[in-house]
């Protein structure tokens, strides 16, 4: 569903990475694990069309997002919802920040219809407050969340959305166990809506507990892609048995 062919990116003369394929299917999550600075945060936003490889193409549904005009790529980035490391949340109530993924998605024209639509929407934030255990806090102003649950609610923000695909960049490195497992949850529940995930985390045992795919990005490229526990227990490549076993120091 959503894919990047062969795609190079280098920031001025620095190489980022070079013919690198990869693919996220409809409900299906994939880890993007490697070592810091090699690469993943600048493949999820040529996944999220909001950088323009050098080289190769970016889909969604076969629609290449660099070949159609500028407002076709809007859409189809209207079509991605992202969660960062960092939750970035504004002053107002948790519920205001949920609907703020439904309001950018919708046109002006939708925003101007009937009750049912804006009933709907209650629905949508109700709902995903509830995925990340947080229905009870929506009247809450989001200022006085703790960390994890300010991220819980960007998660919340992004599953309103409804979006096709999630990309997700370390969205647990600053989080406790607890609100770890809240999110690793609501990818489940993410999977099961058919949202393909896309997935950085420097956390391999992550990687292991949620994904289906994982690929090893290592140095300009992708290493290796496969099943999960085919990567874990018995990886095809020696370099990436090196490094999912620590030996490989960065
Ligand atoms: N806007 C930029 N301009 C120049 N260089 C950049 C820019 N963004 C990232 N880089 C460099 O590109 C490389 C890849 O960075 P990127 O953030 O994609 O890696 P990462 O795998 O996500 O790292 P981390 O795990 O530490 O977040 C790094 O060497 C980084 O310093």
């Amino acid at each position: 569903m959503l894919r990047a062919n062969d795609v190079s990116h280098a920031y001025g003369d620095e190489p980022v990475f070079r013919d690198l394929t990869i693919d996220v299917d409809a409900g299906e999550v994939v880890a993007v694990i490697g070592p810091s600075g090699v690469g993943k945060t600048t493949l999820l936003r040529t996944l999220a069309f909001s950088l323009e490889p050098d080289e190769g193409t970016v889909a969604l549904d076969g629609t290449d997002a660099w070949a159609v005009d500028d407002s076709e790529r809007l859409a189809l980035r209207r079509r991605v919802g992202m969660v960062f490391q960092e939750a970035s949340l504004f002053s107002g109530s948790v519920a205001r920040n949920v609907e703020y993924g439904l309001r950018v998605r919708r046109s002006w024209a939708d925003r101007l219809t009937s009750a049912l639509r804006l009933n709907d929407a209650t629905d949508a934030v109700e709902e995903s407050l509830a995925v990340v255990g947080l229905e009870d806090e929506i009247d809450q102003p989001a200022d006085a969340l703790s960390g994890g649950e300010a991220q819980r609610v960007s998660f919340a923000r992004a599953l309103a959305y409804d979006p096709d695909v999630l990309l997700l960049d370390e969205p647990t490195s600053d989080l406790d166990p607890r609100n770890t497992a809240v999110i690793e949850e609501a990818i489940g529940e993410a999977k099961s809506r058919g949202i393909g995930v896309a997935l950085a985390t420097h956390d391999m045992h992550q990687a292991e507990r949620v994904a289906d795919r994982v690929a090893v990005l290592l140095d300009d490229g992708i290493t290796e892609v496969g099943p999960t526990e085919a990567i874990f227990e018995d990886p095809e490549k020696e370099r990436t048995r090196k490094f999912i076993s620590g030996e490989l120091v960065y």
